[in-house]
This record gives C-alpha cells, structure tokens and sequence, in this order.
C-alpha cells in the first residue's frame, strides 16, 4: 500500500495515470445514463483508431457503433445494431462486478472486467489474452487429434474398435428408439494367414489397407466402417434392411474377390475373397450385441460352409 506522503510531493493520481499509460492492457471510465467517457487509457483508445483525447467525451454507444459499422475495433456480430446495445447496456446495469471476453477486429482478444461505482461511474479493465486464447484454441486441435488418432486403426486408417464400441451403441440406441431399420454386416477375410504367409506380413498389411479403402468406397457416408480385428472388419448400416444390407454384402464381396491386390514390395498381385455375416435389428434386441451375434453366427456359417459368400441371419 502506497501511502500519499504530501512532502515528498508526488502526485500519486498522475503516477497511476503515467502507469495505465503504458500498460498494455485497457482502462476506461465512463459516466452516466448514455456512457459518456471520461478517462481511456492509451491502449483502449488504440482499439478504435483513436487518441485519449479524442474519445472523451464520446459514449459508448457512439464508439461501438462507430466500430460495428466499420468493422474496426472491437468484433461487434449482429444485424441489428440498436438491439445489441440494449443488451450489452441491460447487462452492463448489474451492480456486481462481472467479467466477459470479447476479441477484435485485428484478432485480439480482452478479458474484461466492469465494475460500476457511485455517481453512475463504470469502470472497465481488459487484460489482453490473445496468448492465452492461442493456447486454448491449440489445445482443443491438439484434444481433437488425440481423439482421432484414439479412435482410428494405424494401419487401415478406418475407424479403431475402440470407436466401434461407442459408435454401435449409440447408432443402435437411435435405430431403437425412432424404430429405424438398422443392420450390421460382419467381414472377414478368407484364409488370410496364408497371404501372410506367402506374401509376408507387409504383403497382409497391403491387402488390409487396400481392402479398407475399397470398402469406405462402397459404404455410404453416413455407414460406418471399422477394423474390430487382425482381418476382420465391421459396417454398420443405419437406415438399411436385411434385405438391402445382404445385396450391399454381396456386392463388395464380389468386388473383393474380383480385384488384384497389390503387394508393394514383391510387385506382384493376389486374389482373395471374404466371408461375410449380416443380420438386421429386431424388435426385441435390447442392444448392438445382440445383432452382433446373430452376425457372427451367420460368418461363422459362411465360413463353414465354404467360404467366400455372404449369409444373413434373421432369427
Ligand atoms: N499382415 C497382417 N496380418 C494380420 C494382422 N492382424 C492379424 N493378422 C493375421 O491374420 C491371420 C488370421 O488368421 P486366422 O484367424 O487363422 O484366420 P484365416 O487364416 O483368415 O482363416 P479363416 O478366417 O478361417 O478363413 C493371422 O495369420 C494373423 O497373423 C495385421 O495387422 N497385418
């Protein structure tokens, strides 16, 4: 605490004043029913193009929307001028001190603090934040990157299982409760060990990746693919009967077996053909699992039946 010592003759309110001059942050100090300002600092007035003394005198209505209508300043983002005023005056009327963001045109950003004082007197001081927002704003792509690279398969770069568990739950609960057709096809590649095996396991990782890419290319937007295991995939199908889902199965399955795929480093091609397991929601499934199963037993007869064909299963 400074005490105000008059023998040392220093005017502490021109000392305070020489400080908001120089600080980086703003102050202003207005006054009365219209706003009218009655001290800014350097910094506040440089928002708006201006001088310190240029702005007293000026209300606040005045300078906002000098800015909104030249887009200089601070970001002002309505169509209608005079309502936002209102508000921001509403707001601006509650005696508690409060505290708001709002970024300018240049691209900065303040956080600003009000308080309102006797003789109709507010004050406002703005911290520049621009730094800080940076970070957050950094942060939240850094978040959502995380979250992508969590719930995607590294390899195929489809969606991971970790994904699958989520996203069949909550496509299943929606399918449910509006009594949406829903069905979920089960696919897995045939004797996929002896690719490996003749082909190396770069050879297999060829095949998955093309097979991946070729599937995303065959599924509509709005299905999902996933990569549950080693060379086992999954799409779910919302909005997709049994019926349309096994002629969906049996064209990427024909698709599959007709094309030669390509292993990078032997340059060469090879055939292969996949086994598939379709099955639909029914009335009385109380979850995705319950599809699930009836998938996988219908794979499993693919399987056992020879391979290389699609089953559906409806009980
Ligand atoms: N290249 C490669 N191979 C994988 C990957 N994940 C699993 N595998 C292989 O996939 C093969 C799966 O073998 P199995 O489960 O016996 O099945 P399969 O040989 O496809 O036989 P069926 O499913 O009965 O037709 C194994 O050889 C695994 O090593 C992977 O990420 N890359």
């Amino acid at each position: 605490m400074i005490k105000h010592d008059k023998e040392a003759d220093f005017n502490l309110k021109s000392l305070i004043i020489k400080g908001l001059e120089i600080s980086p942050d703003c102050f202003v100090v207005m006054q009365g029913e219209e706003n009218k300002i009655l001290y800014c600092n350097h910094t506040f007035a440089d928002i708006f193009g201006s001088t310190n003394d240029q702005l007293v005198g000026v209300t606040n209505k005045t300078l906002l929307k000098q800015a909104w209508q030249t887009k200089r300043g601070i970001n002002i983002e309505t169509q209608d001028f005079d309502e936002w005023m209102a508000r921001v005056n509403e707001l601006h009327k509650v005696k508690e001190v409060n505290q708001f963001e709002t970024d300018l045109t240049d691209g900065r950003w303040f956080r600003m603090t009000r308080m309102n004082l006797e003789q109709d007197i507010k004050i406002y001081f703005g911290v520049d934040i621009t730094e800080l927002k940076k970070l957050q704003h950094d942060l939240e792509i850094a978040v959502q990157q995380i979250e992508r690279l969590a719930n995607t398969d590294a390899l195929t770069n489809i969606s991971n299982r970790r994904f699958f568990e989520v996203i069949s739950e909550k496509k299943f609960a929606i399918a449910k409760r509006y009594h949406k057709d829903f069905s979920v096809m089960l696919l897995d590649i045939d004797h996929f060990k002896k690719v490996n095996d003749n082909y190396g396991h770069e050879g297999g990782d060829d095949v998955l990746k093309a097979l991946a890419r070729m599937c995303t290319d065959m599924v509509r937007n709005t299905d999902t693919l996933c990569r549950i295991g080693g060379e086992e995939f999954v799409v779910l199908l919302p909005e997709t009967n049994l019926k349309k889902a096994y002629i969906l199965a049996e064209r990427i399955r024909l698709a599959i077996n007709k094309h030669d795929f390509y292993i990078v480093n032997l340059k060469c091609t090879v055939g292969i053909s996949v086994s598939i397991g379709v099955s639909a929601i029914k009335e009385e499934d109380e979850n995705v699992r319950d599809i699930l199963n009836r998938a996988d037993a219908a794979l499993y007869m693919a399987k056992k039946v020879g391979r290389n064909r699609a089953i559906s299963k409806k009980e």
